[in-house]
């Protein structure tokens, strides 16, 4: 057998026989020969085409220029992502610093509650990676300074935006995140009325954006995210309970806080993601928004200038659960400490995954002029009153949280009353602002 084969092969002397033999293995060796040549020019063409796309992919990336285009709150006209360097820092922010700790992309990072418990999370060890789109809802530059405390503090946060699907499979791409918290949205209650096309675009579009790479992430991570109380809407008994009906939203962003509660439980139900929602409760304090009332009202006081102040029917005042902002913090890291885990894999559910939704207020709600009265005094100036009838413009008259389910399964108490809160706030402003130089605070 192996003599056939060498004498096939490697002729030795020549005769016609041999010459036949070696015309045939000629003939058979270009054969061979041409067809190895041609796998081989097919190869180096597939490689050329592998390299010539994964260059052409991370141009793309690295440059990758991006515009929120179905909202007129504009974000930053164009940022870029990817790269080495980028990812350089996606990865240091997200790593792990304590036993047991977790990495979590928290969105919104650049907003009020975001930073705050971004902060939080990293100063006890956990991986936090920011997402923010920085837009201008309300002045940017305060958004700015939140960023550059969190990068103080080691966390990176990512210029971009929640509805940026190939942006979000990068950032899972390149970290397996255990937790998102998402705090991204257009806030807000009565611009609703002005620019509704924000709200379906960042709390529906984009929440959904953000549910479907969480799906196909492997791990996939829990979700805790920010709901709202005004979910409540009408409702007339009190105190809020999660169990109440909540089907009579007052305003646009009521409604899509409420449609985010029941996708993220479609999500819940067909790819196993472990989903806690957290209705906050009117949360102020330092580095708060200055679109919210409690901000806006020092700003015109120290400026001398006249607030408005809604009054109900029958000239009843409005009441709300102010919460304050460290024991919404308390509330959102015990909800991410106690989520389940996702059972989710390759897009497929693989079992059932938690489900949760939770009161964040602080159980004493205080009127809208008892609110101005504390601010006076902390500000040691007396408010110029608009007293005005509630326009029909989204509001509801009041709040006020039941949380012992909280309570009993998150350890979640509130601690700070409105007046200890509001002295919080107030030193912090003027060490912000400056005494009488709020205008910068404008929205
Ligand atoms: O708890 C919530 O779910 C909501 O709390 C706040 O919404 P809101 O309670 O309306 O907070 P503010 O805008 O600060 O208003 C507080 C109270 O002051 C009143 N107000 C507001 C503005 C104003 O000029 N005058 C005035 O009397 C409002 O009618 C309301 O009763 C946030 O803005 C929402 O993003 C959040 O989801």
């Amino acid at each position: 057998m192996r003599l056939l084969m060498e004498e096939e092969l490697f002729p030795s002397t020549p005769g016609k026989v041999k010459i036949e033999r070696a015309h045939a293995f000629n003939r058979q060796f270009h054969r061979c020969f041409a067809s190895t040549s041609t796998m081989f020019l097919w190869a180096l063409f597939l490689i050329a085409l592998t390299i010539s796309y994964l260059s052409f992919k991370s141009f793309v990336d690295t440059g990758t220029h991006y515009f929120n285009l179905s909202s007129s709150v504009s974000s930053s006209s164009s940022h870029a992502w990817g790269g080495l360097q980028w990812e350089k820092h996606v990865r240091t922010s997200a790593e792990i610093r304590r036993a047991e700790g977790m990495s979590v992309l928290v969105t919104g990072a650049g907003g009020f509650v975001g930073s705050h418990v971004s902060l939080a999370l990293r100063k006890r060890g956990d991986g936090v990676v920011g997402l923010d789109n920085f837009n201008t809802y309300y002045d940017p530059s305060l958004k700015r300074a939140r960023r550059n405390l969190l990068s103080k503090s080691g966390i990176f946060v990512v210029e971009g935006d929640v509805n940026d699907a190939r942006l979000l499979a990068r950032l899972f791409d390149v970290v397996a995140f255990t937790h998102v918290m998402h705090l991204a949205a257009q806030a807000g209650v009565r611009y609703a009325m002005e620019n509704p096309a924000s709200y379906v675009h960042s709390n529906v579009a984009g929440l959904v954006t953000l549910l479907e790479a969480c799906k196909s992430a492997d791990p996939q991570p829990a979700i805790v995210w920010a709901s709202s109380s005004s979910v409540y809407g009408l409702n007339d008994k009190v105190p809020f309970s999660e169990s109440d009906k909540t089907d009579r939203p007052a305003s646009l962003y009521a409604a899509t806080k409420k449609a985010g509660e029941e996708i993220t439980h479609t999500y819940n139900h067909i790819y196993g993601l472990s989903v806690t929602g957290l209705r906050f409760f009117t949360v102020y304090g330092p580095w708060g928004r200055p679109d919210m009332a409690y901000f806006s009202f020092t700003r015109n006081i120290l400026q001398g200038k006249p607030i408005t102040v809604y009054r109900g029917k029958d000239k009843k005042n409005l009441a709300r659960d102010f919460t304050y902002i460290d024991d919404i913090v308390k509330g959102c890291v015990a909800s991410l400490d106690t989520a389940g885990r996702s059972t989710g894999s390759g897009g497929k559910k693989r079992g059932p995954a938690p489900y949760r939704i939770y009161n964040l207020g602080n159980t004493s709600p205080v009127s809208v002029p008892d609110l101005v009265g504390i601010l006076e005094r902390h500000l040691k100036v007396k408010a110029k009153k608009n007293m005005v009838e509630m326009p029909g413009n989204g509001d509801v008259p009041f709040t006020h949280a039941n949380v012992s389910l909280a309570r009993n399964e998150l350890g979640y108490k509130p601690t700070t009353d409105l007046n200890t809160g509001l002295r919080k706030f107030v030193k912090w402003y003027l060490s912000y602002y400056g005494y009488n130089k709020g205008d910068k605070s404008g929205m």
